[in-house]
């Protein structure tokens, strides 16, 4: 990008920024505590509407930039409602004896053969009687496409009246999971589909005929209650999709409920979330009675092939000067470098296209395609640098990126080290064997206790570097 329209750029930005510094700045008033935490809440207490938006931003943009499935090697956990019937997973389609149509739709998907999680739940799921089931993996796993065969598989096309109800916690997720169920089912010429979102108006007194709702909890709901568009006493299978996302507003979830409670008793229930905290476990058991849960453990991040080294500055500008003295002295492939704020994300994503940097700026007020498009570009190597707050960037892949700077190091809404954020940032580097490099810029008495306590959390020494002796840079390269 030419720096003209960076500077443009930068300008909208700090405007948009602008308030976040406002809070910044107090919070600088704030003395650390004993222990050298400084409480920041002002900046970062987020309203269940703001955090639900982050999330459901993130899980949309996950699904925006991803084009196969996510590599994974973890292992699964399967609980059986029934511990006494064998555990059945499946390693091909044709084991699930699914209809021919089906059958044809997920080939035509080009899917070769399940993904891990799929293995697992499809048998569940599809077993006669249907099974309820909780499942948790991580986002990229396959879970969509897991219960849309699901649902596939259980509705009547010759039925006019709605089968399989599905839950998202926005439009724009409903409306990625309607494609998936689109592109499935493509060869049931009579399936129709129908939107629940808000906005989507029928006639009163009309019912809906689609074999297939998917929509947002409040409209839902509305269809099922007040406005009685849908019969939810018919409903065979429902499905509640990105669990961890609906619950960040607390609307969603008396209204998951209320609409689970309307459904028969032998209505096939399925609750799917990429995580699985206290607050979502509870929520999944309200919901699904008798569970089967399938979890796929984490892969366990590590940070023993990455090297870490500090740098201390005194500002921003030497900050930035440590990092130009870094790229003058090692051949950096792709680098994404983490700031605090958007304001110094688009500083430095400025500064740095100044110097003549192919520069990628990911920042919170862009529109999730927007964020989706500066990722495929990177991805593709059209940018070499990738700038970045921490919100946007969260379970981003990227995998060839070879150096991770923390301009500004992670913390917590309270001001104390965000380990695992930490973690997450530095392990994008040094994947499959390859060893990364990780600087982290350390600008005060503040952010050097961060570090030392970033250590010992992970009883792992990160070495001071001097970025001012080029010979040390070069050897830290090799
Ligand atoms: N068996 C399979 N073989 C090949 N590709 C698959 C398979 N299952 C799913 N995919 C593809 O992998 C990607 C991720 O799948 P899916 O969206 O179902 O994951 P997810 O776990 O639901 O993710 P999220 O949590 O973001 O909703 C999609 O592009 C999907 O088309």
């Amino acid at each position: 990008m030419a720096t003209d329209s960076w500077a443009l750029a930068v300008d909208e930005q700090e405007a948009a920024a602008e308030s976040l510094s406002n809070l910044h700045l107090k919070e600088e008033k704030i003395k650390p505590d004993a222990n050298g935490a400084v409480k920041t809440n002002a900046h970062t207490e987020k309203t269940d509407e703001e955090e639900k938006e982050d999330r459901a931003a993130q899980s949309l943009l996950n699904k925006l930039i991803r084009s196969n499935l996510v590599d994974n090697t973890n292992q699964v956990e399967v609980l059986q409602r029934d511990p006494s019937s064998p555990l059945y997973s499946v390693k091909s389609f044709e084991e699930l004896r699914l209809k021919p149509q089906l059958l044809q739709g997920v080939y035509a998907m080009g899917f070769n053969r399940p993904s891990k999680i799929q293995e697992n739940a499809l048998p569940l799921m599809l077993a006669e009687p249907p099974q309820n089931l909780i499942a948790q993996s991580q986002s990229g796993t396959g879970k969509t496409a897991a219960f849309v065969l699901a649902m596939l598989s259980q509705v009547e096309p010759a039925n006019k009246y709605p089968q399989c109800l599905c839950l998202s916690p926005t439009y724009e997720l409903a409306l990625q999971t309607g494609k998936v169920i689109e592109q499935m089912g493509k060869f049931y010429p009579e399936l129709k589909l129908a939107y629940a979102v808000r906005g989507n108006k029928l006639d009163r007194g009309q019912k809906v005929s689609e074999q297939i709702v998917i929509g947002t909890p409040g409209t839902v709901l509305d269809w099922c209650s007040k406005l009685k568009f849908i019969d939810p006493k018919k409903i065979k299978v429902f499905v509640l999709d990105e669990a961890d996302v609906m619950i960040a507003t607390q609307g969603h979830q008396d209204q998951s409920i209320r609409i689970q409670r309307m459904l028969p008793r032998n209505c096939q229930m399925l609750l799917f979330s990429a995580t699985f905290e206290d607050s979502v476990w509870k929520f999944a058991q309200k919901v699904v009675p008798d569970p089967n849960i399938i979890k796929l453990k984490r892969e366990e991040e590590t940070l023993d092939t990455i090297k870490q080294y500090y740098v201390v500055c005194n500002n921003r500008e030497e900050k930035f000067q440590a990092l130009c003295n870094l790229y003058g002295a090692i051949t950096i492939a792709q680098a994404m470098i983490f700031c605090h704020t958007r304001k110094t994300a688009s500083w430095l994503a400025a500064e740095l296209s100044k110097e003549g940097h192919q520069v990628a700026l990911l920042s919170g007020e862009m529109m999730v395609e927007q964020r989706a498009a500066v990722i495929e570009r990177f991805r593709e190597g059209k940018e070499k640098v990738l700038v970045t707050t921490n919100v946007c960037a969260r379970g981003i892949d990227v995998e060839q990126v070879s150096v991770v700077i923390n301009f500004d190091l992670p913390v917590d809404k309270d001001g104390n080290p965000d380990n695992e954020t930490y973690l997450h940032r530095i392990g994008r580097t040094g994947r499959f064997g390859k060893r990364g490099l990780a600087v982290n810029m350390v600008d005060s008495k503040h952010s050097m206790n961060i570090l030392n306590r970033i250590q010992e959390h992970f009883n792992k020494k990160i070495e001071r570097l001097d970025t001012d002796d080029l010979d040390e840079i070069e050897k830290i390269a090799n």
